[in-house]
């Protein structure tokens, strides 16, 4: 077939590599060629997914090999596929949450050799609510409190979301502010009331949560929730293989998944 992408996944033996695996498996214009996993992992040297691709470590090869990278691992193993990536000249796209800012500013950096693609989450429902939230926040201004609250399976590392930041962003960013200046991401014993303009996030943890988020504007008298529910990883698997062919034809630069869903801006 023509304009056929190779993808090599980084995490492949993880939650999210196992769905791209069996998403990628009927799609005739992409093709899953290399499922790397964490050096050591027992699963090296053994087939993974409905089309038994060979799982190993070795990411310079498979990396070179590959027309775009898909990454759904940890911070560390990101940052390293993406050096590679950068060396080799492949298009990167990554899910993986839970960066610093020193780690997303390294990630950054390699965009001027490479086409990059981070994104907190790959559905087309939070790309969607994540506008809503903007027009919300400015439509109601600084009267309306807004907290965020996300919920996720009890095997999650990270928190908050990287979708709640996402959020969060956009939220301050609707009352032209910046998340950094009004985060407040714990509230534990004598707090004192709220503080205006803060942008509050609470954290649930458990059982096999795919991912739920709540963007509370409580105001007095009234209140406005905007809410995603993802019942179904495949979703964000299925987003992040449209960002992998839409990247493959894309020049150097820093990408957003809303780029890929409604354009870029
Ligand atoms: N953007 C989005 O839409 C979404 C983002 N995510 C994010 O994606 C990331 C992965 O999530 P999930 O799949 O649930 O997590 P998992 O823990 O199930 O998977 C992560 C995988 O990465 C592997 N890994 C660890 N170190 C390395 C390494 N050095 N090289 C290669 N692989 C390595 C782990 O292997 P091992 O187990 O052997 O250590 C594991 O298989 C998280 O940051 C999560 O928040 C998740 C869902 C959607
Ligand atoms: O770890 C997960 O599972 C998810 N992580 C992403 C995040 O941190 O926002 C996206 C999704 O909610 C699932």
């Amino acid at each position: 077939m023509e304009n056929k992408i190779f993808v090599a996944i980084v995490g492949a033996a993880g939650r999210m590599g196992v769905e791209l695996l069996e998403n990628a498996s009927p799609l005739g214009d992409i093709s899953i060629t290399d499922a790397l996993v964490r050096p050591g992992s027992d699963v090296v040297g053994t087939s993974l997914g409905p089309d038994a691709v060979h799982a190993s470590s070795d990411f310079e090869t498979a990396i070179d090999n590959a027309t775009v990278v898909i990454d759904f691992s940890t911070p560390e193993s990101c940052l390293r596929a993406a050096a590679i990536a950068a060396k080799t000249g492949t298009p990167f796209v990554s899910g993986t949450t839970g960066l610093t800012a020193e780690q997303v500013d390294e990630l950054h950096g390699y965009s001027s050799d490479i086409a990059m693609l981070w994104a907190s989450n790959f559905s087309v429902g939070v790309n969607s609510l994540e506008r809503l939230v903007e027009l919300a926040s400015r439509a109601v201004g600084e009267d309306f409190d807004i907290e965020i609250m996300e919920a996720h399976h009890r095997h999650k590392v990270d928190a908050p979301s990287g979708t709640a930041r996402f959020l969060g962003e956009a939220a301050a960013r609707g009352r032209g502010q910046t998340l950094e200046d009004h985060a407040c991401y714990a509230r534990h014993g004598q707090v004192g009331p709220r503080a205006p303009a803060e942008i509050g996030f609470q954290t649930i943890r458990g059982g096999d949560i795919v991912g739920e988020h709540t963007v509370f504007l409580c105001a007095d008298g009234e209140r406005l929730e905007l809410t995603h529910r993802a019942t179904d990883r495949g979703i964000f698997a299925r987003g992040a293989l449209r960002a992998a062919k839409w990247i493959s034809t894309q020049p150097a630069g820093w990408y957003s998944m809303q780029d890929v869903l409604f354009g870029k801006s």
